[in-house]
């Protein structure tokens, strides 16, 4: 510890420790099956001189899986860095560590499912395409540490101003080691199927180049501006009709091996909906990487 006159060690902080009790709840920002994200003043001098966080954490304070699943989350918020992926702010345990939250930083503009049905008038293509870029930018270096995210779409992609987004939440985000190309989805958890790649539907197998599956419906959400009317579920539920209860996913199955996909968005130029195609060719190996979404985009751009 540092040393100060009179020689006394001075007790150095570690800045990504949050004390319980200097942390107030505003509002819920999310909810999950497990947990629930909140928006939350870290204020520890009491004069409202503190900073807003978000602090994600688990409905039952019980230890169980779900636990397992936040602190791995938390691993893995911690070793990511890039202007693309959400900033991790730290923790904070209570009862001697067996509940733990996770501290983040704070967009106000919230997720592009929010922002871009409010500011359309304001976004040109040239905008959505910019997004897209640093989607897959964040998206690439993830995957450059061995990660597979598992649940890219709109709701999850942050706007930090009108010409920078980053990927906001990682919590189906899973580690692949460095032999290993796929992941095995173990629990059956209520996945957001209409994002998922047949080979996730059908043999539970996640590969990086299912994230890439998961960008083109990503991109084709931005390119309509999250109009709810035209979102992903909506399309499908169209297409495949809207009472099958549990046959939903079996009929999802068999359209996309049917080949069917969701179609151009309006307005959308030919050549963007040419890259969502390439990201949805139905073997994994045969999909375009974010390597190559990048280049085309950033022509697109110039
Ligand atoms: C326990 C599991 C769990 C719980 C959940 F609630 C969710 C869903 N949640 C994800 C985080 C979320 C969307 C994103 N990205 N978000 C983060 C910020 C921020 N860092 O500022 C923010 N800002 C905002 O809305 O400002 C107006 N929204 C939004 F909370 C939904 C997913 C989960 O796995």
């Amino acid at each position: 510890p540092a040393m100060v006159p009179g020689n006394a060690p001075v007790q150095e902080i570690d800045p990504t420790l949050f004390e319980s009790r200097f942390l107030r709840t505003i509002r819920d920002l999310g909810e999950g099956h497990f947990g629930k994200v909140e928006l939350c003043l870290y204020d520890p001098h009491g004069d409202h001189s503190g900073q807003m966080v978000a602090v994600k954490s688990l409905k039952s304070e019980s230890e169980g899986p779900e636990t397992s699943n936040l602190r791995r989350e938390i691993n893995t918020m911690r070793e990511l860095y890039h202007s693309n992926i959400v900033k991790y702010k730290g923790i904070c345990t209570e009862e001697g560590g067996r509940t733990i939250k996770l501290i983040m930083e704070y967009l106000p503009a919230g997720s592009l499912k929010d922002y871009l049905p409010r500011h359309k008038a304001q976004t040109s293509q040239q905008r959505l395409l910019l997004y897209a870029i640093q989607i897959c930018q964040g998206m690439e270096y993830l995957g450059s540490q061995n990660y597979i995210h598992r649940d890219l779409a709109a709701r999850n992609v942050l706007v930090e101003s009108e010409t920078l987004v980053k990927i906001g939440d990682f919590g189906l985000t899973k580690s692949i080691k460095d032999n290993e190309e796929y992941y095995t989805v173990r629990e059956e958890q209520d996945s957001p199927v209409y994002w998922y790649a047949p080979e996730c539907l059908i043999h539970r197998k996640f590969y990086k180049a299912s994230d890439v599956w998961s960008f083109g419906v990503t991109l084709y959400e931005l390119m309509t501006y999250c109009d709810r009317k035209l979102s992903p579920p909506e399309m499908f539920l169209n297409t495949i009709g809207r009472s099958h209860g549990q046959m939903t996913m079996a009929r999802l199955v068999k359209s996309l091996e049917n080949g069917w996909r969701l179609s151009c968005p309006p307005q959308c130029p030919d050549m963007v909906y040419t890259q969502m195609r390439r990201c949805w060719a139905h073997a994994p190996e045969d999909r375009v990487d974010f390597k190559g979404l990048i280049e085309v985009f950033e022509r697109l751009l110039s």
